[in-house]
């Protein structure tokens, strides 16, 4: 039977509002697009269960949705559901797939990549992964998962045609980050969302059902790369975007906002100004919400590594809003905190553009190949940056900018080459916290150009490699510009001299200056 496991009602009685009867919150939910229903009774009898299940199964019939039963291979053959789901210390899967009539649906919770491994090992149709988000349903007796450690065992299921279901903490305002941040490096992505408060709770489970069921829909409209072909970037259509992206934002002044460290604030907000954008360089959390409606990109750059609960709030605003989220982890590979600090700021929202120096993104990616004093990257750098670019692109789902003598960009598909700048860049402090400033602008000019075009099923609207570029080539132009300079003698002078340039860069500078090359539209594996 091919089952649609798109949004999956889990139910779950004690949580319905009160006054609203059991079979009309399910049958509501079915209006509303569930697509199946498991019974999920953890403190009724026997009998009590058998008659929540039946009740359960007419209505589902009506409906032609499957009907799965929780824990208990009895109650599904006693109504003749369509299947059962089984936890890790249910009845193994080989032994209900012997007592269930063929052709039903056995289902697995799954919380490490053993279980998934082992689902399919055993046959199951389904893993349900989680939990994905903190959840009050149920007492958890595993960590929480995070939407980042989905993919791995997601890719677990490559080659095979076993389903995945994400479950816990699922809701409308966090489903779309979800479905976006769970699909590993090989493609794979969930089948469906499986929820329990988000519609069992709710006085309109038919609306709070048709919300999820939309995001759902949009994104995968959307990500459907066969619908629409992608046009490859070339040099020229990427120096066309920048310059244009240049023009915008020096027309329209976009607010960037700015949670960045104390070395830094005054020059970033300076850089900001002198490239035509309007810096706020706010860190109470309680005005991260209204801040979230005005800007035009948010740039997070934890060097100080405070606070922390407006950075956490200020990305799930922003991503609400389909606006860019930069995010500069400094220093991340520095102490256990800041990498424990970096791994809650992902897993709370989407980054729209990472950047960072060799070191920091390589204690971002858990990579051995370049070490870190502090701050700084220490060596070479990178034997293959082009490749680790674009794979930690397509592991963190978002575009990543790596600083060095030569910068690359990737979004996991493209990998762009930078090759501006000047030593003199190294001698001032904060300059790679400068590039990040640069990104935030052009990335909130990308945004701006895109803000009229339908975001659904988007996590951030508009072109976010031209954005990182545009910031890179921006900020290292400048830095040439300054250091050729009669009145730069070092680099005390170098720093006004670089805010002067940027402040008279002009688009055809930067056509002119640019050293841009694209690498690959697609590294083969
Ligand atoms: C779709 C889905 N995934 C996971 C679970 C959790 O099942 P289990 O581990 O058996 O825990 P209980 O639900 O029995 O508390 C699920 N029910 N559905
Ligand atoms: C039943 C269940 N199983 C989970 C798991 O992690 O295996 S989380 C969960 C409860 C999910 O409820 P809600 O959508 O209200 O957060």
């Amino acid at each position: 039977m091919a089952v649609d496991y798109s949004l999956y009602l889990v139910t779950g009685r004690g949580l319905l509002p009160e006054g609203k009867a059991y079979n009309d919150s399910l049958r509501e939910a079915l209006q509303g697009g569930v697509t199946v229903v498991q019974v999920r009774e953890k403190k009724s009898d026997t009998l009590e269960f058998l008659q929540v299940a039946q009740q359960s199964k007419d209505i589902c019939n009506e409906f032609r949705v499957p009907l799965i039963i929780n824990d208990r291979i009895d109650i599904a053959l006693a109504v003749d559901a369509d299947g059962v789901h089984l936890g890790q210390t249910d009845m193994p899967v080989h032994v209900a797939r012997k007592l269930l009539h063929p052709g039903k649906i056995i289902g697995v919770s799954c919380s490490n990549i053993d279980h998934v491994r082992k689902a399919v090992e055993d046959g199951a149709d389904y893993v349900g992964i989680g939990a994905i988000w903190t959840t009050s349903t149920k007492q958890l007796t595993n960590p929480i998962l995070g939407v980042r450690e989905i993919g791995p065992l997601l890719s677990a299921l490559d080659g095979t045609s076993v389903k995945a279901v994400g479950i816990g903490g699922i809701k409308s305002t966090n489903l779309l980050r979800t479905l976006h941040g769970s699909v590993s490096t090989t493609g794979h992505r969930l089948d469906g969302v499986a929820v329990v408060s988000e519609i069992v709770a709710s006085l309109d489970p038919l609306r709070s059902a048709q919300i999820l069921k939309d995001v759902y829909v949009s994104w995968s409209i959307a990500t459907n790369t066969q619908a629409a072909p992608v046009i490859p970037y070339t040099v020229e259509s990427i120096r066309a975007g920048v310059v244009d992206l240049m023009r915008l934002i020096r027309e329209i002044g976009p607010l960037i906002h700015q949670i960045t460290n104390v070395v830094v604030t005054n020059q970033s907000a300076n850089a900001t100004l002198a490239l035509g954008a309007s810096p706020i360089m706010a860190t109470a959390p309680e005005e991260m919400y209204d801040l979230s409606r005005a800007l035009s990109a948010l740039l997070i750059n934890f060097g100080t590594v405070k606070d922390k609960e407006a950075m956490l709030l200020a990305g799930q605003f922003v991503n609400e809003e389909k606006k860019p989220v930069i995010f500069d982890p400094v220093g991340v590979g520095a102490t256990q905190f800041r990498r424990e600090t970096a791994v809650e700021l992902l897993n709370s929202w989407q980054a729209s553009v990472i950047k960072g120096n060799a070191g920091e993104l390589a204690a971002l990616a858990d990579s051995e190949a370049v070490q870190a004093r502090g701050v700084d990257s220490v060596g070479p750098g990178f034997a293959d940056p082009a490749t680790f670019v674009r794979n930690l692109a397509k592991k963190e789902r978002c575009v990543i900018a790596l600083t060095g003598v030569t910068d690359w960009v990737s979004d996991g598909t493209t990998v762009v080459k930078l090759g501006n700048g000047h030593r003199l860049l190294g001698d001032i402090t904060g300059s790679g916290c400068l590039v990040g400033t640069c990104i935030a602008i052009f990335c909130a000019g990308a945004w701006a150009r895109a803000r009229n075009e339908d975001g659904r099923g988007k996590l951030v609207k508009g072109d976010m490699l031209m954005g990182a570029v545009g910031g890179i080539l921006a900020l290292t132009i400048a830095g040439e510009r300054a250091a050729l300079r009669p009145d730069v003698h070092g680099s005390g002078t170098f720093l006004p001299a670089l805010i002067d340039e940027l402040y008279n860069l002009t688009p055809e500078t930067v056509v002119e200056w640019g050293q841009l090359y694209v690498v690959a539209n697609d590294i083969a594996e």
